[in-house]
């Protein structure tokens, strides 16, 4: 059977996958996209857009229950909740998506993806079938992630949710355990908390929720959390589950003799790379996480130079938005090096991974931060200094109602006076972070910044008290 042939070859159409497929046909190649479950990937039918479903009734209910005067009818209707879900997740059939790929137009392939030796992809269908893709100038690799399940004795046999349970929940459990404190456990923990999970604790190993942030930003919604009812357990780890009858409940047991009994058990502990059964090996690739990229995300492992890995598979930055960002840098790349043109622009090395990617947890308080953190910025040997200030003192805080509040900080390097980072963390931050992402990866110096005038009474006035602050 003779091979079919493309530009490019395209494994994974996750968020990421059909980025780098659009931005290689616009280059003016020929792309193909291998897709063994779902186009559209995690992020659409597990991920970013389920979990926000389940996040912004609870949302806009605290700002409801801020403001004198309002008042919600009632508690927040789960069945409805849940319906939409399902709306937003396009009931789980991805025909938009695929259309989308054709449209590009590209080809869209259905079956399990491996490579099988240089520039060639075999592609296993569920009907048996096994057809070969050959790829002129690259094959790109965008398999994602799965939920990481701690080997911890008795829990993969209790049958923990993951994060793909609990963005599909049909009936809210009353009683949830939470093993991890980083953005899945925290926001999984509080949409479900809101949709009726009366009885839910986190179990964390550490001594904070979302640890690799600004230590300020896991105390406030720790805080946050007990406030509302979520019972938040620091330095515990979990030494044994035992759930002796299937979908009975669950008890969980920690090194400090306490037993906690649940209905369910959610896993928020981290990825694991999508590296397996994708056949590395048949092309000199050993791993066992993230595939190493260069900054034109060119698998470094591979010396030919026609391996390119995007998304949450190269370990960089788990993120929709981050790995979108790859995925055009990356075609861009590719169509550049097809046609033989220069390859080295500005617009063609992923510097933002590095410099400057912004993340948003969507917990009440939301937290909304980008580029280096004060420690993070500490030990890449920067002169830092920082500046807080108490979102809740300005203007444009108070009139959101009773109890607006929450702390802003910016990390500055004091040498060049630009910002390094930022972090905001208070109700609906969201929409503010770009100010700061365009400070840190544009590098724009304070004294610039100083005439970006934020409007009046807006919560974006932090800026100024910020730079006040610093001296300004
Ligand atoms: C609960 C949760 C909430 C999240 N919320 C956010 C958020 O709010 N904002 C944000 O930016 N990020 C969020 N993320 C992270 C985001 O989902 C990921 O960063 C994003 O999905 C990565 O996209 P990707 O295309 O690299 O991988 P994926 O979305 O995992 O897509 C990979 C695709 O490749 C396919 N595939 C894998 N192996 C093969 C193979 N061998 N052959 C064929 N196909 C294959 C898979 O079936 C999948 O469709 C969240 C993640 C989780 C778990
Ligand atoms: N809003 C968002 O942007 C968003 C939302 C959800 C997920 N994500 C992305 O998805 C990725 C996965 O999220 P995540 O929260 O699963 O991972 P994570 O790596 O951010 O956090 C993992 C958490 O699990 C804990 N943990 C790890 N192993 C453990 C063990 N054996 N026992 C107990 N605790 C353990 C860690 O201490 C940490 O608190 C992240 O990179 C995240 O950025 C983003």
């Amino acid at each position: 059977m003779e091979d079919d042939v493309f530009d490019v070859v395209v494994i994974g159409a996750g968020p990421v996958g059909m980025t780098v497929a659009a931005r290689v046909v616009r280059g003016g190649l020929s792309a193909a996209v291998v897709e063994d479950r779902l186009a559209g990937g995690e992020c659409e039918y597990y991920g970013c857009i389920p979990s926000k479903a389940l996040l912004w009734p609870m949302e806009l209910a605290a700002e409801v229950g801020r403001m004198p005067g309002l008042q919600l009818r009632g508690p927040i209707d789960a069945a409805a909740v849940l319906a939409r879900r399902d709306e937003t997740v396009s009931h789980r059939n991805d025909d938009h998506e695929v259309q989308a790929i054709e449209k590009l137009p590209a080809t869209f392939v259905r079956g399990h993806g491996r490579l099988a030796g240089p520039r060639r992809v075999e592609v296993a269908s569920s009907d048996g079938g096994v057809g070969t893709l050959r790829a002129r100038h690259a094959v790109v690799v965008a398999t994602g992630s799965t939920p990481a399940v701690p080997d911890v004795p008795g829990l993969a046999a209790a049958h923990p949710w993951t994060n793909q349970e609990a963005t599909s929940v049909q009936r809210v459990p009353q009683r949830l355990a939470v093993i991890g404190a980083g953005p899945v456990a925290c926001e999984m923990s509080q949409a479900l908390h809101s949709l009726g999970a009366r009885e839910t604790t986190m179990l964390v190993r550490g001594e904070r929720l979302l640890a690799a942030m600004e230590p300020f930003a896991g105390d406030l919604v720790a805080r946050s959390f007990r406030e509302s009812g979520i019972d938040v357990r620091f330095g515990r780890s979990v030494t044994r589950v035992e759930r002796p009858v299937p979908g009975g409940p669950v008890t969980l047991h920690t090194g400090r003799g306490e037993q906690i009994v649940a209905d369910e058990i959610l896993v928020g502990a981290g990825r694991r790379p999508g590296v397996d059964d994708i056949g590395l090996d048949t092309v000199g690739v050993r791993v066992d996480g993230p595939i190493q990229v260069d900054g034109s995300l060119r698998a470094t492992a591979v010396a030919e130079g026609w391996l390119y890995a995007v998304g949450d598979v190269n370990g960089r930055n788990l993120l929709t938005h981050m790995g979108k960002y790859q995925a055009r840098v990356c075609g861009d790349v590719i169509a550049a090096r097809a046609a033989g043109a220069r390859d080295d622009g500005p617009a063609l090395r992923a510097t933002a991974d590095d410099r400057g990617a912004p993340q948003v947890v969507f917990t009440e308080p939301q937290v909304s931060m980008v580029g280096r953190t004060e420690s993070r910025a500490r030990a890449d040997g920067f002169t830092v200094r920082t500046v807080e200030y108490d979102v809740g003192d300005v203007a444009g805080a108070m009139v959101r109602g009773v109890g607006f509040s929450g702390r802003a900080k910016l990390v500055v390097d004091a040498d060049r006076r630009v910002v390094l980072g930022g972090t905001f963390v208070a109700p609906d931050t969201a929409d503010m972070l770009h100010s700061v992402t365009i400070a840190v990866n544009a590098e724009v110096p304070l004294d610039q910044l100083w005439h970006a005038v934020p409007p009046f009474p807006t919560v974006s006035e932090i800026w100024l008290r910020l730079l006040e602050q610093y001296g300004l």
